[in-house]
């Protein structure tokens, strides 16, 4: 197939990039850091102990996108804009990132992948490494019931996506796909709406990102941690119900259907019970956030900015929310070294509302 532009040779864009290659696909990588750039067409890139793979980077100054080819969106959804700048809705675009960015969201687009494994990636070289394993979500942004693509009315392509949304975009996004799979480095799923996948992913990620990049912690710390841990099921419950309750529908992501994950976080036994198995396979992961604070700038607006924007919409209260909120904004303006005294305002809040007092939990929390 054509050559595809990745956009962001980082975590994401490198595991995927990667993968086109090893597929068959010819990528062109595109970065903002000229070493990355430097470092990629000398050396190649690198995806953990495999061998490096030849590729073209190009630096984001000199990129002008084409309309044959896909632009694969890999970057932070905060850089997004100067990105969206260079491209028209004639140009395919496939981004893979978390949150529901206002600007993305506003831009024409029939397609979006959401990754559900997790990966890390090296500074100023173009390399990086799955740290925890999980499918690649792939799939229209409209669903049966939308503008049409997903219909079921063109014939199967024999990976599940049919063609029949009056462009020749689903024939191209089902080779995308197909040679992702055929890499043997991501597992895909096709779906015919992604827009549910991308809500489950908004749920869980707008309360692991921004506790354990606030925190300092890795994910795992999350359920590990008796106060972060009320922390994180509190705040993934006062997401659930504002999702649910602004009618987004939720996909299922994960070993549960989105249901018995709500029942299961309001039993605090069960959840006491379950949390060691989750923590295990999180254990020496940390968010893509993680890094960010200390740079000043963090896709908190994507996350916690989109749930508050649908809370005041459907006027459910938000409250952790509200002060996560704050916090993550204040934090980045300064700059802050992560540490677990940063969630205790959080904490406060949920001990008043629960009308007993939590003692200082979280500074015997290890901070990374
Ligand atoms: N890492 C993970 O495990 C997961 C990440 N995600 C999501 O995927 C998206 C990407 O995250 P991730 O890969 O971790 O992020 P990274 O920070 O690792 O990679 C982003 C890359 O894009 C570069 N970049 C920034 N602006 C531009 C630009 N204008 N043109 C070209 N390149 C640019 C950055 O350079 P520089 O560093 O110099 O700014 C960086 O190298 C995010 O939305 C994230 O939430 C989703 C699931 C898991
Ligand atoms: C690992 C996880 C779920 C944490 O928020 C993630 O998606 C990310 O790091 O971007």
């Amino acid at each position: 197939m054509e050559a595809v532009d990745v956009v962001g040779a980082g975590a994401i864009g490198v595991t995927v990039g990667y993968a086109l290659l090893a597929g068959g696909v010819p990528v062109r990588f595109v970065e903002k850091d000229a070493h990355k750039v430097a470092a990629g067409n000398r050396h190649g890139v690198r995806l953990g102990t495999e061998p490096p793979r030849p590729a073209e980077f190009l630096l984001f100054d000199r990129w002008q996108p084409r309309p044959d080819r896909w632009v694969i969106l890999c970057t932070k959804c905060y850089d997004n804009p100067v990105v969206l700048e260079r491209l028209n809705p004639r140009i395919p675009l496939l981004p893979i990132q978390n949150g529901l960015d206002p600007a993305l969201e506003a831009f024409p687009h029939s397609y979006a992948g959401i990754a559900a494994f997790v990966a890390q990636a090296q500074q100023e070289e173009p390399a990086a490494r799955i740290t925890r394993r999980g499918p690649l979500y792939v799939g229209r942004r409209h669903g049966p019931e939308g503008d049409g693509p997903s219909r079921g009315n063109g014939p199967d392509h024999g990976n599940g996506i049919r063609r029949g949304d009056g462009s020749d975009r689903g024939e191209s996004a089902a080779a995308l796909v197909t040679a992702l799979r055929r890499s043997g480095h991501l597992h895909v799923r096709w779906k015919d709406d992604i827009r549910p996948i991308q809500a489950a992913k908004l749920w869980y990620n707008a309360a692991i990102a921004p506790l354990a990049t606030l925190a300092g912690v890795d994910n795992a710390a999350l359920l590990e941690h008796p106060a972060l841990r009320r922390l994180f099921i509190a705040l993934l419950r006062e997401n659930y119900r504002i999702l649910c309750q602004a009618g987004v529908r939720l996909g299922w992501l994960g070993p549960l259907p989105p249901p018995l994950v709500a029942r299961v976080l309001r039993c605090r036994p069960l959840v006491a019970l379950l949390a060691p198995f989750f923590a295990r396979s999180l254990r020496g992961t940390y968010c893509s956030m993680s890094g960010d604070l200390t740079r000043g700038r963090t896709e908190v607006d994507a996350y916690t900015g989109a749930l508050l924007h649908l809370a005041r919409q459907a006027g459910v209260p938000a409250p952790l929310n509200t002060v996560l909120y704050e916090l993550l904004q204040q934090a980045a303006a300064c700059r802050l070294r992560p540490h677990p005294v940063l969630v205790e305002p959080l904490l406060s809040l949920l001990s008043q509302k629960g009308g007993h007092a939590v003692p200082h939990p979280l500074r015997s929390v290890p901070n990374a």
